[in-house]
């Protein structure tokens, strides 16, 4: 009996660990897909392939309450967001930039939808361009904004590039990581502009 729980407490750590990420994120990142994209270049279905993500393709199929990444949004994803994401987890909206404009259109209204602050794209369709992000992308960098960085490297860990877009804006993603707000992180996006 003693030696079972001395092997319990040497082994549930490990598998916690071993399994934490896998536990905390398919079921919390939901992507619903507008079938607009070009399948090879498309990061829903490659990180839905990973078993990162679950991809959806009808709206019912959306969790309430979840975090809404929309480029529309006035209101920016910040530290405080933490909790939300926890619980209720990130919903993005895989479709194709030109029409973004009338696909996001059905999470306008939501009380949660969020934009990223000034973030620089690294993948090869976009590379270089600011907040044009692949959904890859904007999972990541809300996951890192919102405290969640090991879940946001383990992300980008699927994509040849996507070490290279946490190096690139590691600077924001720091300083917005630290903000208390999220009016603090659009001062800190427009310094840097500015500046
Ligand atoms: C328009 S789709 C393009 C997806 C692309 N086909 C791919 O394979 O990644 C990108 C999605 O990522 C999220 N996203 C990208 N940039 C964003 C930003 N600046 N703010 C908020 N969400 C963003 C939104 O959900 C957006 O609809």
């Amino acid at each position: 009996m003693f030696t079972d729980w001395i092997l319990y407490g040497l082994v549930n750590p490990i598998l916690t660990l071993k399994f934490k990420n896998f536990d905390s994120m398919p079921h919390k990142v939901v992507i619903y897909h507008a079938e607009q994209c070009d399948p090879k270049k498309c990061t829903t279905r490659k990180l839905a392939r990973q078993k990162e993500i679950r991809m959806v393709s009808r709206l019912n199929q959306i969790p309430r309450g979840a975090l809404v990444l929309d480029p529309f949004s006035p209101k920016a994803v910040s530290p405080e967001d933490h909790d939300l994401v926890v619980e209720k987890g990130i919903v993005g909206l895989d479709c194709s930039w030109k029409r973004i404009d009338k696909s996001s259109a059905m999470f306008r209204g939501t009380e949660t939808h969020r934009s990223l602050p000034f973030l620089v794209a690294a993948n090869p369709t976009n590379y270089g361009k600011p907040c044009i992000l692949s959904t890859a992308e904007a999972v990541a960098a809300t996951l890192y904004i919102v405290g969640l960085k090991d879940n946001a490297i383990q992300i980008m860990s699927h994509f040849k590039w996507g070490p290279h877009f946490l190096e690139l804006n590691h600077e924001l993603l720091e300083a917005y990581s630290r903000a208390r707000s999220s009016r603090e992180v659009v001062d800190i996006q427009n310094e840097f502009i500015g500046g």
